[in-house]
């Protein structure tokens, strides 16, 4: 374990859940908040569930679970993370909301407190400058889902210290996942590539190439992917999608980064994918069913 004792987490949605259910198991006391408290208690269950079959399938003891659950505590105000050594944020995408939690939340860390973000795509040098310590601003980039998947990458933003990125690091390795360091471009590595073909995906649908199912099974028998791209879209989050698709066409002002308008009509109507229910498929019966 580093020299991080409590890890405060922003948003208890599927990552921010994810980050506090590794957290725990390593041994970190974990802060958990959200607009609502009402969220957080329903993110605690959801972790609470995803280690239990962790227990089922023989991964964990049921008394490590017990014990990783009783280490993560609800916060009620911002203010409660006063007491963390770092602090991830794992809000919604959207550099607004952001922003404004860095607003209200810097006067109240340590001042020497670790400020991380997970975005998925977002300059982490413009956001460290929204904050009182770019030098202690880092990406920490989690996949997801964060208790299966190895890789965590590690963003500098351009006045990130060396001792900042070492604390990171201890942090990265403490969870037993593995690191890449990525240079602070648009989407970083894993998106800059792993978006665009799914926004192609997407494209290959609105084309009329292919049906949803034969988009998603041609992926899966034909390239070996664990999920189909539509699949992994509604897995992600349609609006994460669409805002990562957004960052790369804007930070890289290249028309192939442009969003497919059948995304954008998707999450105009509020058909999110997994988290709404609904998206490329329907999950409101027993079995997700193409919705094109
Ligand atoms: C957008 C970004 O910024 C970056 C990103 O994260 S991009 C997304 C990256 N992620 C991916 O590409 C995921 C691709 N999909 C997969 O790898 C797999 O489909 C998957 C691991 C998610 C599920 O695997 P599966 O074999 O289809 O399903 P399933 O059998 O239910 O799960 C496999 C194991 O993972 C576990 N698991 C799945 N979700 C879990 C969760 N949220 N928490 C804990 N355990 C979980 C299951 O319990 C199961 O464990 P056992 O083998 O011990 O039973
Ligand atoms: N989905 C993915 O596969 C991955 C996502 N990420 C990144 O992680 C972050 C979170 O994504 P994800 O967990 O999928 O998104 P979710 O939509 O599942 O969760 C976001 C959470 O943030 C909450 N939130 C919104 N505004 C605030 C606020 N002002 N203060 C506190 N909490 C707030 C939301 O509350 P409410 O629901 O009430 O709005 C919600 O609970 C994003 O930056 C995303 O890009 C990184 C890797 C993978």
């Amino acid at each position: 374990m580093s020299s991080i004792e409590t890890v405060g987490i922003i948003g208890a949605g599927q990552m921010g859940g994810g980050i506090a259910h590794v957290c725990a198991l390593a041994g970190y006391q974990v802060l958990l908040y959200d607009i609502s408290g009402e969220r957080i208690e329903k993110g605690i269950a959801t972790i609470s569930g995803n280690m239990a079959r962790q227990v089922a399938s023989g991964k964990l003891e049921d008394k490590v679970r017990q014990e990783a659950v009783g280490r993560i505590a609800k916060a009620s105000e911002l203010s409660d993370l006063s007491a963390a050594d770092l602090v991830i944020e794992a809000a919604t995408e959207d550099e607004a909301t952001k922003r404004k939690i860095y607003a209200q939340l810097c006067p109240l860390l340590n001042p020497e407190a670790i400020l991380a973000t997970n975005t998925s795509s977002i300059s982490i040098t413009r956001l460290a400058a929204q904050t009182d310590r770019p030098e202690r601003f880092i990406g920490i980039h989690f996949m997801n889902p964060v208790p299966v998947m190895n890789l965590v990458e590690l963003v500098r933003g351009i006045a990130t210290e060396d001792h900042t990125f070492e604390a990171a690091k201890g942090f990265v390795a403490s969870l037993h996942k593995t690191l890449t360091v990525s240079e602070d471009f648009p989407a970083f590595i894993v998106n800059r590539i792993l978006l665009p073909m799914i926004n192609e995906a997407i494209y290959t649908l609105y084309e009329g190439v292919g049906t949803v199912e034969a988009i998603d099974t041609a992926m899966k028998l034909g390239a070996n992917h664990p999920m189909g791209p539509l699949q992994l879209a509604d897995f992600i989050g349609l609006d994460t999608c669409l805002s990562i698709m957004q960052v790369l066409h804007d930070g890289l002002s290249d028309s192939k980064y442009r969003p497919c308008p059948l995304l954008v009509k998707y999450v105009e109507a509020g058909w999110l994918g997994r988290k709404t229910n609904r998206g490329f498929y329907d999950y409101r019966g027993e079995t997700p069913v193409p919705t094109r």
